[in-house]
């Protein structure tokens, strides 16, 4: 309940639109239980009046029966465009809500999820919450109040009947409800997680079906992945059934309680306190009047899997950032762009022991510094937090004799560029890919900083150049290709700080010199960090630091 109040407060802005939703709900059902009322009331009396029993005034009745006839309709139109109209809103809303909560942990926060999880997040999860408000809230209170109504214009007429179709009212609206959402939260759960890691399953063998295949082990994965869908499948199939059960009983009291309406009715009429024809009314309002609760029970089993999708939104939204943001315009910007490490002490986890321990390292600015040490030394750690992906646990890190949590993390990244180790290539051109960089550099600069990464004559030699799609991942492009692409887009970006993880892995001889040459050339007063285990990386530094 407590998510749900929670996602109640995040819809509050449209709340107009999901009163208007109810309120039209509400018509629909008053519409069509009056329509056959009248209806009912209007044959038999008309009967009446044919046998020479009474004489009526029937252009009333018939005119009222067109007129709910055409409001039913309209009303129906309108209540389905207003409640999905609401239901779109709110998960658009929902999506903005939780991208906002989702960018901040990126990339260290992040990093122990799975990017089929997130995916399924994003989509199946914030999708499950449009049941909220058109299977759950919108349902459940137009049902509440149109049951006062009926039952309320019931007892005008008969006590007993109107008594008979409130318990009938409350056994299938709520009592079958509640024990159909007691029931559904377990499998509810299990249908979340299942279709969740489906999702995941499906993602990581797409992603890494040449792996697969190579290693023989496409068969076993697919027999894997039908594995869980036929789990899934069985999970849903329960909830079908159980639903099904549920809906064939609520039907069965519903004729229970025409038929008794009709027993209680018929005393009433030997009595004299009731009319023929309002017999015949009473008996199509009362069936009619199950329409009002006749999305409960479905509508119910939907809430245990829309708990379970909100509480796992919930749980990532609640994450703490690794990092504490800084608001945007907020910060100091440096003058100067020396680097200096003091003392800086920063482990993964306590279980482990701290990759760098009271790391100090002064870089003046424009000078290149290289960075070398064993695999797992801490090189990249250094470079995360040189960016802010994460906090050291000790020390501080100042660019400029600023601390770099006091810069803003806006102005950071403009100081910054990088040519990561693992750089993450867009399924899009390459002047999509290079435009990231600098949005409003032209075709000439794009082709100069590729011209310097020594990727121009390539690209010119692609049938559509700069609007060559280079495939998910960059996939399109040869190991070597990639690398320069990356470094093409990180020259673009002219930042006064220049961090290269292993920049020139993965190209020849030839195209590493003139890569590094391009960077030590390209701006003289540019501090610069590479790491590398390459010698002639390092012969372009103006220090070496080794890190063990
Ligand atoms: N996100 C992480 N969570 C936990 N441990 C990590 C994480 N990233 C790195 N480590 C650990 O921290 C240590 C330093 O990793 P880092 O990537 O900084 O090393 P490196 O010197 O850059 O190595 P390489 O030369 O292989 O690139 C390693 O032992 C690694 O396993």
């Amino acid at each position: 309940m407590k998510d749900f109040v929670r996602l109640m407060v995040l819809f509050a802005p449209y709340r107009k639109w999901m009163l208007a939703g109810i309120a039209l709900s509400v018509l629909v059902v008053l519409a069509n239980v009056t329509l056959l009322a009248v209806s009912g009331w209007f044959i038999a009396a008309m009967a009446l009046t044919g046998l020479g029993i009474q004489t009526i005034n029937y252009f009333t009745p018939a005119a009222a029966i067109r007129g709910l006839a055409v409001l039913r309709t309209v009303a129906r139109y309108l209540e389905r465009l207003v409640t999905h109209e609401a239901t779109f809103r709110l998960l658009s809303e929902l999506r903005v809500w939780f991208y906002e909560r989702l960018e901040p942990l990126a990339p260290a926060g992040l990093e122990a999820e799975r990017h089929g999880d997130l995916l399924s997040h994003l989509r199946a999860d914030i999708d499950s919450l449009d049941n909220l408000y058109l299977r759950i809230v919108a349902p459940a209170t137009a049902a509440f109040i149109a049951g006062i109504l009926l039952t309320g214009g019931l007892a005008v007429f008969s006590a007993k009947i109107a008594f008979i179709t409130a318990l009938a009212l409350v056994f299938t609206g709520l009592l079958t409800p509640l024990l159909v959402t007691w029931l559904g939260q377990t499998v509810g759960k299990r249908t979340v997680a299942l279709r969740g890691e489906m999702q995941v399953q499906v993602a990581d063998t797409i992603r890494g079906l040449g792996e697969l295949a190579i290693a023989g082990a496409v068969a076993r994965r697919r027999a894997q992945i039908i594995g869980f869908s036929l789990v899934l499948g069985r999970a849903q199939r329960r909830t079908a059934w159980t639903t099904a059960c549920f809906e064939a009983f609520s039907a069965l009291v519903g004729q229970a309680t025409v038929w008794l309406a009709i027993v209680a009715g018929i005393t009433a009429v030997s009595a004299g306190t009731l009319s023929g024809p309002e017999l015949t009314m009473l008996v199509f309002w009362v069936m009619a009047s199950f329409e009002a609760v006749s999305m409960l029970p479905g509508a119910f089993y939907a809430y245990g899997e829309t708990a379970a999708a909100a509480r796992r939104l919930f749980e990532i939204a609640d994450r703490h950032p690794p990092v504490a943001q800084s608001l945007p315009g907020d910060g100091n910007m440096p003058s100067s762009f020396d680097i200096h490490f003091s003392n800086v002490t920063m482990g993964y986890s306590e279980a482990v022991p701290a990759v760098l321990k009271e790391f100090s390292l002064k870089l003046a600015q424009g000078h290149t510094i290289g960075i070398t040490g064993a695999n797992g030394a801490g090189k990249t750690t250094l470079l995360n937090l040189l960016q802010r992906f994460r906090e050291p646990d000790e020390g501080t890190i100042c660019i400029g004799g600023i601390p770099i949590g006091e810069i803003g993390d806006d102005n950071l990244r403009k100081l910054i560029a990088v040519v990561a180790q693992k750089t993450h290539l867009f399924n899009a051109t390459i002047r999509d890919n290079l435009l990231i960089a600098s949005p409003d550099a032209d075709d000439t600069a794009l082709l100069d900083a590729m011209e310097t990464a020594g990727l121009a004559d390539e690209v010119r030699g692609f049938s559509r150049g700069l609007d060559t799609m280079i495939g998910e991942l960059g996939t399109r492009l040869s190991g070597g290709q990639a690398r320069r692409l990356a470094i093409a887009r990180a020259l673009l970006r002219d930042a006064p700080i220049l961090l290269l993880d292993e920049p020139t892995e993965g190209l020849d001889a030839t195209s590493e010199r003139k890569v590094l040459a391009a960077f030590t050339r390209a701006k003289a007063d540019r501090t610069t960090i590479i790491v590398s285990h390459r010698t002639l990386a390092l012969e372009y530094c103006d220090q070496v630091v080794l890190l063990s």
